[in-house]
């Protein structure tokens, strides 16, 4: 892979990034390179001066290392002797050049892409098992979780970003491609658009699930309309698009789509007894619950308008993964491989057994209430997930595992204490990723919230411990749940990823000696 200092120069001018560039040598010097971390740089290299903790001696660090042009937003005598490329928006810049210098892998990729404050995980999971049945071993993922390119299980790795940075997202994107992949499956958070890490690229079809109000605080959004505003670029950016009709901001998230798309390449799907407030928009897509219980959920799908009955993927559905929520997270995957040419005969295997790590995890605890490992991790979330067990296990006890992050989403705070006294019987406080904050006093702003009447209250800074005191406490025909890290590996404590069985593991551990007695 290579990029000339032209083709950079014509790039950003085509884009109104460029204030001014300097010119060292040759306006065909070739960059073979393409760094923003001046450790990762090597041989003649081409690199981005970005970042809230960018300091110039790594300007100097690359410059060491080889590069040969640097992209900032001002100059740095540090680049002296460099070629300079002074720009409007360093990020913009870096996903154009990106895109380019990896060969735009995105043009030889049929690209899912899903946003939404909560499902993207599911859904991408769900995509990515009905595309893998008529595309077996061809199928990249990009996921909060995994990030898959290429059929070998060492082309399998864990994210760091749910959405990386422009340039890894184009070079992953460049590796699939090459590793044969012919589809990617992306999931992309409104921090992609607010740092522009997906500026320039367009999706064959784009999701918009939902939004509550989340990520909002001194490290994401400074506001919801900021959050919504940066959500629905995904919309403007898709040559399809498809929206669940029961989204809150529907209104504004549907003139946001047809913006720059026509409404026969919008659909809208939403539950069967859902009721629009606009008559002027017909849904698309209904589904229906069949039956549903705490091992599988089935529901069927029914077209509405012709343009649905085209994608043929009609008719009934299995999942293994049960709440009434991931049967809308399953209508849009099940859509999406419509849209892919992929019918209801291939979607119904590839959807039935996809499980998804750390995501509605259950044990069953002899003697005691049955447990859920689930990520849910902000009000709305946690409501669909309560809303669900009380239905299916005809209002059980609910006692509730939980704690809220340090250093962002300090509106989930608020959220949980709402959430915890509209369901749970007892709430045990805990520690989930504290950063820089101290728990105690998350967990004290929590319960500052909570209306004791409704709902006991313990609050055990001990993860593990907190989990231990909810199982034992639990009696059959309780329903405990452990929320908000899934299957995270780790506990962000002062800026340390340090390291967590998983609670998974920790339930299974306590099950385990609960049984033995
Ligand atoms: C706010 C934000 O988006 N921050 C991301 C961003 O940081 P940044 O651009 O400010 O860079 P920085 O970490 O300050 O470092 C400065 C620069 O110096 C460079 N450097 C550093 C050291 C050195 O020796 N040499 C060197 O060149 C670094 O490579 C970097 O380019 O770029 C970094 C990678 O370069 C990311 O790790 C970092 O994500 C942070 C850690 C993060 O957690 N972001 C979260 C909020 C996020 O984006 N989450 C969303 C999901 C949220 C949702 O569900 O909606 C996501 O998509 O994951
Ligand atoms: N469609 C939905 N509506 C409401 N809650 C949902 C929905 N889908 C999943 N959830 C809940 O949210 C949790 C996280 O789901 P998932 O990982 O699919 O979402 P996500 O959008 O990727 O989340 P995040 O941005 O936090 O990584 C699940 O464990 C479940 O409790």
């Amino acid at each position: 892979m290579a990029l000339s200092l032209n083709a950079c120069i014509l790039l950003l001018k085509e884009h109104h990034l460029l204030k001014s560039s300097a010119v060292q040598n040759s306006i065909d010097t070739d960059m073979t390179g393409i760094a923003y971390d001046s450790r990762k740089v090597s041989g003649p290299s081409l690199f981005f001066c970005k970042g809230s903790h960018f300091r110039p001696i790594y300007l100097s660090m690359a410059k060491d290392n080889g590069a040969v042009t640097y992209v900032a937003e001002k100059p740095y005598v540090e680049g002296n002797g460099m070629n300079a490329l002074i720009v409007v928006n360093v990020t913009k810049a870096m996903a154009i050049l990106s895109a380019a210098f990896y060969d735009f892998p995105q043009d030889d990729l049929f690209v899912i892409a899903f946003t939404g404050t909560k499902g993207k995980t599911t859904s991408a999971y769900f995509t990515r098992g009905i595309l893998e049945q008529a595309h077996p071993e061809r199928v990249a993922l990009f996921s909060t979780l995994d990030r898959i390119v290429g059929p070998n299980p060492d082309q399998r790795f864990k994210s760091d970003l749910t959405t990386p940075e422009s340039l890894d997202l184009f070079h992953d994107m460049r590796v699939a491609v090459d590793n044969g992949m012919t589809h990617l499956v992306m999931e992309v958070s409104s921090q992609a658009y607010l740092r522009n890490r997906v500026f320039g690229l367009t999706y064959d079809v784009g999701f918009f699930l939902n939004i509550t109000p989340d990520h909002i605080g001194p490290n994401e959004h400074p506001n919801f309309a900021n959050y919504l505003h940066n959500k629905m670029q995904l919309l403007v950016n898709s040559r399809k698009v498809v929206i669940n009709a029961e989204t809150e901001h529907f209104d504004e998230v549907y003139a946001a789509a047809t913006t720059t798309t026509y409404p026969d390449s919008i659909y809208l799907f939403a539950s069967a007894d859902f009721k629009p407030q606009r008559s002027d928009i017909a849904i698309d897509f209904r589904f229906e619950s069949q039956t549903l219980d705490t091992t599988r959920s089935r529901f069927t799908l029914v077209p509405v308008t012709e343009k649905a009955a085209a994608l043929n993927v009609g008719g009934p559905y299995n999942l293994s993964l049960i709440g009434d929520f991931n049967e809308s997270n399953a209508t849009a995957a099940v859509i999406g491989g419509g849209l892919a040419g992929v019918d209801a005969a291939k979607a119904n295997p590839g959807i039935a057994n996809v499980q998804i790590p750390g995501r509605m995890e259950q044990f069953a605890v002899k003697g005691h209430g049955v447990v859920y490992v689930d990520y849910a991790h902000n009000y709305g979330s946690m409501k669909a997930l309560m809303h669900f067990l009380k239905a299916e296990y005809n209002d059980p006890k609910l006692l509730v595992v939980v704690g809220s992050p340090g250093d962002k989403g300090v509106s989930r705070r608020p959220g949980f204490a709402k959430v915890l006294t509209e369901y749970a019987s007892v709430a045990y406080l805990t520690t989930d990723d504290p950063g820089f904050e101290d728990p105690a006093e998350i967990a004290a702003e929590i319960d500052h919230g909570i209306d004791h009447d409704k709902v006991t209250v313990h609050t055990i800074l001990d993860r593990k411990e907190a989990i231990r005191q909810a199982m034992t406490a639990s009696r059959p025909g309780d329903v405990v749940i452990v929320a908000g890290k899934g299957a995270d590996p780790y506990q962000k404590v002062r800026g340390v990823d340090t390291p967590w069985p998983q609670d998974t593991h920790v339930v299974q551990e306590i099950a385990n000696e609960l049984e033995e007695g």
